[in-house]
């Protein structure tokens, strides 16, 4: 469905080569969670990969179109929330009249159900929410835009508790299997839950591209006293209920995968590409 293919990119006026023969492949249906440190270029891909921005070679290809031609087929199947926005200076009938017209998938039905779910009123007046407000109403078009392909940048943050679970509920209820989901954070514990890929990036290069499942099948996330750690462990870091630590998986064995540990160990090299 995403097929990036030795991607450069740099900034307008900036030395920094953000991509530098970058390739990553997503498949459809899936919810991936896009994880990297602080300036690695996640926002960038996301933009690249909605054909906001180009490629200066290169390409990036949204099922089978190439992001930076803008083609209408192509843009009717994206949408992206971006981790700040304003809303548009219009009343929400107009900019539900907007929606509709550009996205063909768009439901009236699954806007109103996100809107429930997310405690908002059926018509929320967009010049008088709050930043947590406007996310909830901004991901609840998204959601019902019905776009193949559905991207977000932060999404928990400036949601409160109690809305964190929600925005898990909403994706988990109305994310309809044939869409794919690509999340942008560093809050891993609000999705953890959600995902069934992980995708790492750092300095231009795809540290890991694998399923949880995959990823269950191979390792175990456990915690360990001191006595019990041994050779075996691949990545451990100290904690109150001793030592997290990543270890091949024992016959039988069933953990949660522990996404904060498995980037950590993923960052600092101590696994290999699952
Ligand atoms: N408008 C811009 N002009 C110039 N450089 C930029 C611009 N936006 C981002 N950058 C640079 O591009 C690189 C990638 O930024 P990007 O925002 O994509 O990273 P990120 O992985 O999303 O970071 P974070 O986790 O901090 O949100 C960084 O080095 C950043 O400084």
């Amino acid at each position: 469905m995403i097929d990036v293919r030795d991607l450069c990119f740099h900034y307008q006026g900036s030395k920094h080569q953000v991509f530098d023969h970058f390739a990553l492949q997503l498949q459809p249906g899936s919810v991936y969670g896009l994880l990297g440190k602080n300036g690695t270029g996640k926002s960038t891909l996301l933009y690249l990969i909605s054909g906001l921005l180009r490629p200066d070679s290169g390409t990036v290809t949204v099922n089978g179109m190439e992001s930076r031609l803008r083609l209408p087929e192509m843009l009717q199947e994206v949408f992206i929330v971006p981790e700040e926005y304003a809303m548009p200076d219009m009343s929400f009938e107009a900019f539900a009249d907007m929606m509709r017209a550009f996205y063909p998938h768009f439901s009236d039905d699954l806007l109103a159900k996100c809107l429930t779910d997310f405690e908002m009123p059926a018509r929320p007046n967009l010049k008088e929410l709050s930043m947590g407000q406007k996310k909830k109403v901004y991901m609840s078009f998204a959601i019902a835009t019905g776009t193949r392909l559905l991207m977000m940048d932060e999404p928990t943050n400036g949601l409160d508790i109690p809305s964190k679970a929600l925005f898990r509920k909403v994706v988990a209820n109305y994310m309809e299997d044939n869409r794919t989901l690509i999340i942008s954070t560093h809050q891993v514990h609000d999705i953890e839950s959600l995902l069934d890929h992980v995708v790492i990036i750092n300095q231009s290069r795809v540290l890991l591209n694998s399923s949880i499942a995959d990823i269950s099948r191979r390792y175990a996330f456990r915690y360990l006293s001191p006595q019990e750690m041994d050779n075996t462990v691949l990545y451990a870091e100290p904690t109150l209920q001793g030592n997290a630590v990543i270890m091949p998986r024992g016959e039988g064995e069933e953990t949660q995968v522990d996404l904060e540990l498995l980037f950590n160990a993923t960052i600092s090299g101590k696994l290999g590409n699952a």
